[in-house]
């Protein structure tokens, strides 16, 4: 049963609570193109919500606008009941909005640990000059941050390579790295731009689950950008539809997926 304000309770008895963001009527313009046109919808708290759509539909701008990459042309961004002003990336980043990308943005020749440690520098106080001065005290603080990475390793299951280079790792666990990297920055949104593209039928069953447990866990809002529907229905609780820029779709996965707009707009279309 859904409730505006207090949230509702998922098909398989999860909570869901009150809006966390809100975008209100958003139009984003690249010069002559308009990547979005006045859409509107909410995300809530404990949330896993997609946005779908054929390609150049506008999902990654969206994402960008909602990671604070992309201010809009017009409309407004609303986030935890204030109303989010431009920033840089480094202060969204402090806002708790953390994603993965769809090409892996990972350092090759870090080791798993090191590239999910960087996941926290926007939570580090002490920067290299109190290091400097007051090593114990930076010390203590780098425990503390590698006591919460090696909780997410062991959660993610990768302790086995915790020391190997990224560079060396298939597909399919430089993503789960991926993922580490952004929990490691505790966000309030997590964002993921298509979480299983490239992968195998085994890869994206694991990180389906993975996404799951995490949200389970950590009580973790993600949003997600998928091209695999079946994924999309499986995991999600609300789907936002794009289509030219334009919102033709927002609800649960069995309503959007008989929407006759999305049906002739993504689900009849062929796609990669
Ligand atoms: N930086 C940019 N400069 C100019 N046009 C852009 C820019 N980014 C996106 N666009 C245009 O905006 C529209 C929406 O693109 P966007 O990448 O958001 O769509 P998408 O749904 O994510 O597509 P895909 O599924 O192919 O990734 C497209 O027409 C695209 O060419």
């Amino acid at each position: 049963m859904k409730d505006m304000i207090e949230g509702y309770i998922t098909a398989d008895g999860r909570q869901i609570g009150g809006v966390l963001m809100e975008l209100k009527n958003i139009t984003l313009r690249f010069g002559g193109v308009v990547a979005i046109k006045d859409i509107s919808f909410d995300i809530r708290e404990g949330e896993i919500r997609a946005i779908i759509g054929p390609n150049g539909a506008g999902k990654s701008s969206m994402l960008n606008v909602i990671s604070g990459f992309y201010v809009p042309t017009e409309g407004e961004v609303w986030f935890r009941g204030e109303r989010r002003p431009a920033m840089r990336p480094y202060q969204v980043a402090r806002l708790g909005i953390a994603r993965t990308f769809q090409n892996i943005a990972l350092f090759d020749g870090m080791s798993v640990l090191d590239n999910i440690m960087t996941g926290r520098l926007t939570l580090m106080k002490s920067g290299l000059l109190s290091q400097a001065l007051w090593m114990g005290k930076a010390a203590e603080e780098e425990d503390a941050h590698r006591e919460k990475v090696e909780k997410i390793i062991d959660f993610l299951e990768i302790q086995n390579i915790r020391k190997t280079p990224v560079g060396r790792l298939p597909y399919g666990l430089k993503k789960r790295v991926e993922l580490a990297r952004a929990l490691a920055a505790e966000p309030k949104i997590l964002l993921l731009d298509e979480p299983m593209a490239g992968m195998n039928v085994e890869e994206k069953e694991d990180m389906c689950r993975f996404i799951l447990d995490v949200n389970d866990e950590f009580g973790t809002t993600t949003v997600l950008i998928e091209h695999d529907m079946g994924v999309v229905m499986d995991l999600s609780d609300r789907v936002v539809v794009m289509d030219y820029g334009r919102k033709i779709g927002d609800g649960p996965p069995d309503e959007v997926r008989n929407n006759q707009d999305v049906i002739d707009a993504y689900l009849g279309v062929a796609h990669d």
